[in-house]
């Protein structure tokens, strides 16, 4: 790939280009991002040298082919007003924003617009991604193929229908941050046993790293791998106890289920 915009030069911009660039689809110089806000613009630069950025979103439209809406859902329908006068044929737009439905954008831009609605999440940043993405009518099988290439280049992604990325939000764009809470519980536990936390967060980290990948490599269930860890009346099977009268599994059911409705909120919004 040539080059490769960005609109929105935050978090996640930041992780999809600096693994694109990682991963060699683009060089660095070929990427370009716009952010209204210089120490954003800074931070993207710091981030990623030799990739470019400015002060103005046409410029993204009019250097790039391929640009990626990573503004905040709430920012989304005033950048699309602006950007509309700059968008052509030759573009194919792909909007990484949480619940903004591909109707949303299509409604807000030249009829025809090549269109992709992507979930992302923020391990895309070392590789390890889970992306998920869905079509809109306009959007060609190369352009398909086009992001496929991208979201492969930063992790696994899936194509879905649109009406799933609620749900792939729910799970895989915002799972990241529930993983991080049970790390973190895992290691306050370890503390609590006298651990010092540095230990108990290296130990926790690679635990649920080995575990991940127990599930990934060895194509056991998570239920069968869970019963090779739970001797009877030992160890595993008090801590599984204790989960249970918490409600463990069910609290965090229930913040998948919260994010996948708050992306369903947001695109109403
Ligand atoms: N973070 C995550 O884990 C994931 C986020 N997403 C989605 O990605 C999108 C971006 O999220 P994230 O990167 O976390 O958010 P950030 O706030 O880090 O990034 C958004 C960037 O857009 C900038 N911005 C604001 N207004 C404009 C504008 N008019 N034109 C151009 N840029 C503008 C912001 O500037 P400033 O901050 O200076 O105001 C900010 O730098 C969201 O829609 C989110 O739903 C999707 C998957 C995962
Ligand atoms: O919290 C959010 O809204 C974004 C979308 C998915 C992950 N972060």
């Amino acid at each position: 790939m040539k080059n490769l915009g960005f609109i929105g030069a935050g978090r996640m911009a930041t992780a999809l280009a600096r693994g694109c660039v990682t991963a060699n689809l683009v060089g660095a110089e070929g990427v370009l991002a716009s952010d209204p806000h210089q120490p954003s613009r800074e931070k993207f630069a710091e981030e990623l040298p030799g990739a470019r950025v400015t002060g103005e979103n046409a410029a993204v439209l009019s250097e790039c082919d391929t640009v990626v809406l990573a503004v905040k859902p709430q920012m989304m329908d005033g950048v699309l007003a602006e950007i509309r006068p700059h968008v052509e044929g030759r573009h194919l737009l792909v909007s990484i924003a949480a619940g903004v439905t591909l109707e949303r954008l299509a409604r807000q831009l030249p009829a025809s617009t090549r269109l992709i609605r992507v979930m992302p999440n923020t391990p895309c940043l070392i590789g390890q991604g889970a992306s998920a993405f869905a079509l809109d009518a306009a959007a060609t099988a190369e352009d398909a193929a086009m992001v496929e290439r991208l979201l492969a280049s930063v992790g696994k992604s899936y194509e879905v229908e649109e009406p799933l990325l609620d749900a792939v939000t729910g799970l895989s764009g915002s799972g990241p941050a529930f993983v991080y809470t049970v790390i973190e519980a895992m290691a306050a536990g370890g503390v609590a046993g006298g651990l010092s936390p540095e230990l108990a967060l290296e130990l926790a980290t690679q635990t649920a790293a080995g575990a991940a990948a127990m599930v990934a490599q060895t194509g056991l269930s998570p239920a069968e791998l869970r019963s090779h860890v739970t001797s009877p009346n030992g160890t595993t099977l008090a801590g599984l106890n204790a989960l249970a009268e918490r409600n463990g599994s069910a609290a965090i059911q229930a913040a998948v289920e919260a994010a996948t409705n708050r992306s369903i909120e947001l695109g109403k919004s």
